[in-house]
């Protein structure tokens, strides 16, 4: 069928290629495990994969996996940042056509149990379902972009945040609050100055899991500091930390769910207090939750463009 259309953006690859990998100090017998699921998406030269079903040009999906767990064999996987860079050159250095990788690596969190008092040599725990991310576009022209983040970090303050002074009309239900709970399921991330190659990754290998504690400490502190005017605003003063601590990053953004615990009134039964100061037995919601975003850049606001 003749037709004008044309590929304007493509990328295939694989996703959700699940990967462990033990290290085992022979000397002393400990071990550590990475438990992680990669996505690696091919850009380039491939439109005629899709225009006329020439296969000639594509790296089959199955061998992108197959690489994947080579890589994963042959290289460190710790810090994410570095292993998702090689990753990505693996494939713009082997085959020419293709001129950018996407890959994104999520680590799944196995911390080492404590028995008898003791950091235990081969047993781990999964303490929650916060996970470490990386996400690393190696491309020909532009070298290669990193992005670290925390997602699913899941928070709670039980007082120190208010909400109040917002837009109040005709479709405003909501009392304001000076006490209420908070809670969310942090995902923040921070996008590093970039790198021109692989080298220059390996040259800053020692700053990655540095400021991911960093981040990760701050998000905690901030939140359990700070009394909160609203979402908003505790999360730009996390973002301005962040900034200043990890010198080498030039964005932070956070998306943060509000998830709300509403006031139930038991006034009902025996005239029981349970609202306001007396507030104790609330109820979770599961939807709808508020939204909050925010990207944070270094100096003043020149027009840019958005990453949320
Ligand atoms: O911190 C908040 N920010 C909002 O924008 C908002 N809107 C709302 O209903 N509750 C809250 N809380």
């Amino acid at each position: 069928m003749a037709s004008s259309a044309y590929v304007s953006a493509a990328r295939y690859g694989k996703d959700n290629v699940r990967v462990l990998k033990t290290d085992r100090d022979a000397a002393t017998g400990v071990h550590t495990v990475t438990e992680m699921t990669v996505s690696c998406l091919l850009e380039g030269d491939i439109d005629v994969s899709y225009t006329k079903g020439d296969n000639s040009v594509v790296v089959a999906t199955d061998s992108i996996k197959n690489t994947i767990f080579i890589t994963a064999k042959q290289n460190p996987v710790n810090p994410p940042e570095l292993f998702a860079a090689i990753l990505g050159a693996h494939f713009i250095d082997t085959y020419s056509h293709i001129h950018a990788a996407n890959v994104k690596v999520i680590t799944h969190r196995w911390t080492r149990m404590t028995i008898r008092g003791k950091p235990h040599p081969h047993s781990f725990l999964r303490d929650g379902q916060e996970t470490r991310n990386v996400e690393a576009r190696v491309s020909r022209k532009d070298g290669i972009a990193i992005t670290s983040g925390i997602e699913g970090l899941t928070v709670l303050k039980s007082t120190g945040s208010a909400f109040h002074g917002f837009v109040r009309d005709e479709f405003t239900t909501l009392p304001e609050t000076w006490d209420r709970i908070l809670s969310t399921d942090v995902d923040a991330s921070w996008k590093w100055k970039p790198f021109a190659n692989v080298q220059a990754v390996r040259e800053a290998v020692s700053k990655f899991n540095p400021a991911w504690e960093e981040a990760r400490e701050i998000t905690l502190t901030r939140f359990a500091e700070d009394e909160s005017a609203s979402v908003q605003n505790t999360m730009y003063k996390m973002c301005e930390q962040i900034l200043a601590a990890v010198p080498d990053t030039e964005l932070v953004i956070y998306s943060l769910p509000n998830k709300h615990f509403f006031e139930l009134d038991l006034s009902w039964h025996k005239g029981i207090k349970n609202t306001g100061k007396d507030a104790e037995v609330y109820v979770p919601q599961s939807n709808p939750n508020g939204l909050i975003k925010c990207e944070v850049a270094r100096g003043s606001p020149p027009t840019r463009g958005s990453h949320l």
